[in-house]
């Protein structure tokens, strides 16, 4: 008897092409292929990381028990026809390079990057991770041309499970009882919602005194340059891997979960033409839907402060990359 072996490999149909193969694009890929998700291709312009991270998740596929392939690449051609594009690719903030600088450094990658993965996967959903994060997501939009829902950016999902870990450690409970909301722009303005936070349904209203409330949110606003202070070297990668696996998952699967995701605005919480976090339930189509939840007067001009710093490096960005 003859046995083709390639029909007996799984054939997995979906594609994440992940930009960057730096702390975040290699922990994604791994969280994806773990959760047999989708086949992934990594690229970067470093030649041979890539191909060396693949290789090495590849080894781990017999112990792990996924079906699911990693590819490592510098060349676009090799990314086509993704269903979804993660852009990691950037700079992160090290002494010596100003968040001006930084800005106009990534805008310039990133605007690469997205046109470059756009020619290839025309038809893939955007999911930006590189920061200023709401700046990119923007930029990566006006590049692709997209409709809206098809570019989103992850942060608020990071930012609201740092919040969601925080309460938990405060309560000494298991996190499975907790969820945290933080919506807004990704950095020092995010608008943690405390009225929409809750251990099993008990709003942590009735749980903790303001005071306590105030330095867990001040903690989540800080929650990134506290890992980078420890890290020295770096950034956080673990949580931010998570929180894009879980999205991506939503997407993948059509899950419609609900989490916060910096989507384009048209109007809902009073803003036009901006991305920042706010809560969408995400599917197969991306964005299926932008959840207008009732803010607090205080909670709605945080928002709008937010929004302004973020149109402020938005302005910035495009100019560096020559938009009008
Ligand atoms: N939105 C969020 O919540 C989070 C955002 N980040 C951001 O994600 C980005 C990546 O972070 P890390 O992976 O920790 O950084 P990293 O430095 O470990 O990786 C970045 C990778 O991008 C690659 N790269 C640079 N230019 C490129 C180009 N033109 N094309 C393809 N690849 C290119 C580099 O070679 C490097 O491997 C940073 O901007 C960081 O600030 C990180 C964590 C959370
Ligand atoms: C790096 C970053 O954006 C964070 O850890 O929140």
């Amino acid at each position: 008897m003859t046995v083709s072996y390639d029909s007996l490999l799984s054939c997995q149909s979906l594609r994440v092409a992940i930009m960057g193969a730096g702390n975040v694009g290699r922990t994604l890929a791994q969280r994806i292929v773990e959760k047999d998700l989708a086949d992934v291709v990594l690229l970067d312009v470093v030649e041979g990381l890539p191909q060396g991270i693949a290789l090495d998740l590849m080894e781990a596929q017999g112990l792990e028990y996924h079906n699911c392939e990693v590819v490592g690449t510098n060349n676009y051609e090799e990314t086509a026809n993704a269903d979804l594009v993660v852009i990691t690719a950037g700079r992160a903030r090290t002494p010596g390079i100003s968040r001006d600088d930084l800005l106009a450094i990534n805008a310039k990658i990133v605007a690469d990057v997205a046109e470059k993965a756009y020619k290839y996967s025309p038809n893939a959903i955007f999911m930006v991770i590189t920061n200023p994060l709401d700046v990119m997501t923007y930029l990566t939009r006006k590049v692709t041309g997209l409709p809206p829902q098809r570019v989103m950016g992850m942060a608020g999902v990071l930012d609201s499970s740092r919040l969601q870990t925080f309460i938990a450690m405060e309560l000494g409970i298991s996190t499975a009882n907790v969820t945290a909301m933080v919506l807004g722009g990704h950095g020092d303005l995010m608008v943690p919602l405390p009225n929409y936070c809750t251990v099993n349904g008990i709003p942590i209203t009735e749980l903790l005194d303001s005071q306590t409330i105030n330095r867990l949110m001040e903690r989540t606003r800080n929650g990134g340059a506290e890992v980078v202070k420890l890290l020295k070297t770096g950034g956080a990668y673990y949580a931010p891997a998570s929180a894009a696996s879980v999205m991506i998952e939503s997407i993948l699967r059509d899950q419609s979960r609900l989490l916060p995701t910096a989507a384009y605005l048209q109007g809902e919480y009073g803003l036009n033409d901006i991305y920042i976090g706010v809560p969408c339930f995400l599917g197969c189509r991306g964005v299926k839907k932008i959840l207008e939840l009732k803010l607090s007067d205080a909670e709605q001009e945080a928002l709008h402060i937010s929004a302004n710093s973020v149109r402020k490096n938005v302005h910035f960005a495009l100019e560096s990359v020559g938009f009008k």
